[in-house]
């Protein structure tokens, strides 16, 4: 489970985030939304220690980041695990490199021990004996796969993942939350994504947290999102004219 307790963060006097309170549920995925600019992503970076908050706490089960030396933060950072926008592959390694680079960076496995992991990474996003390829001779799919098997190389406690489905047509973003879902109950991890996809939100949104101008403004499941009364959740649910009509077909039922 992640916390934030009071969490304010400004740039150059431009505060951005205000007095955030949060929790962040274990074994579940738990949503951050919000319309563009809203501060999702300073939220995201102020958890995983990329951005330092003026006040509050950030709570890993219990252990407050914030407070912790270097060395404590190094090893909270181990149990995160990363799913960047864009996937972010190293484009001059071979998947099999990819995803064995954490391991290689804070572990002392033997180069067999790397590599079983890896295999077992692979395996676990149906991407068995593609080990030998490059990031550019695979699709945008694959590469967010490979992204994913990089993340949890670890057996991270807390998995972070900014925009899965961001470049993803929608049966393959269909995949990748599949995917997200599956493995944050299997392996029972605290489960953080920031997403504008609508479809997220319904298909995977254990919890859901809505960012407006840097306030928390509403927190909830994927069903309640549906029927708020919450006037900046209804713009931000049902900007296009289809949602609006679906809206109005489920209040007259
Ligand atoms: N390093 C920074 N220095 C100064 N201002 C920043 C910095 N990072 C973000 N901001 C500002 O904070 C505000 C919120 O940005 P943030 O990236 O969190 O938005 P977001 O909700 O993630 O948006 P999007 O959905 O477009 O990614 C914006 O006004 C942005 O300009």
């Amino acid at each position: 489970m992640i916390e934030v307790r009071n969490v304010n963060k400004s740039f150059g006097g431009n505060q951005i985030l205000f007095d955030i309170n949060a929790t962040f549920e274990q074994g579940k995925v738990n949503l951050i939304i919000g319309q563009s600019g809203s501060g999702k992503s300073v939220l995201a970076k102020s958890i995983v220690g990329l951005h330092v908050p003026e006040t509050g706490e950030i709570l890993f089960d219990g252990r407050n980041f914030l407070n912790m030396t270097r060395v404590e933060k190094t090893e909270v950072r181990k149990e995160i695990g990363m799913l960047f926008q864009g996937s972010a592959l190293f484009d001059s390694m071979t998947v099999e490199e990819n995803v064995m680079f954490p391991l290689k960076m804070f572990t002392n496995k033997t180069s067999k021990e790397m590599l079983d992991r890896a295999n077992f990474c692979l395996e676990r996003v149906n991407l068995t004996g593609k080990n030998k390829l490059y990031p550019a001779e695979c699709s945008g799919g694959m590469q967010k796969r490979i992204a994913i098997a990089r993340a949890i190389a670890m057996q991270p406690k807390y998995l972070f993942c900014d925009e899965p489905n961001s470049g993803l047509d929608p049966k393959t973003s269909i995949v990748i939350d599949g995917l997200i879902k599956e493995i944050t109950y299997e392996y029972n991890m605290t489960t953080i994504v920031i997403t504008h996809d609508m479809n997220s939100v319904i298909e995977i949104g254990d919890r859901v947290l809505f960012i407006h101008q840097g306030k928390k403004w509403w927190e909830g499941d994927r069903k309640s999102i549906l029927t708020t009364d919450n006037q900046e959740i209804i713009d931000f649910v049902y900007a296009s004219n289809f949602m609006k009509e679906i809206r109005e077909n489920m209040q007259k039922k």
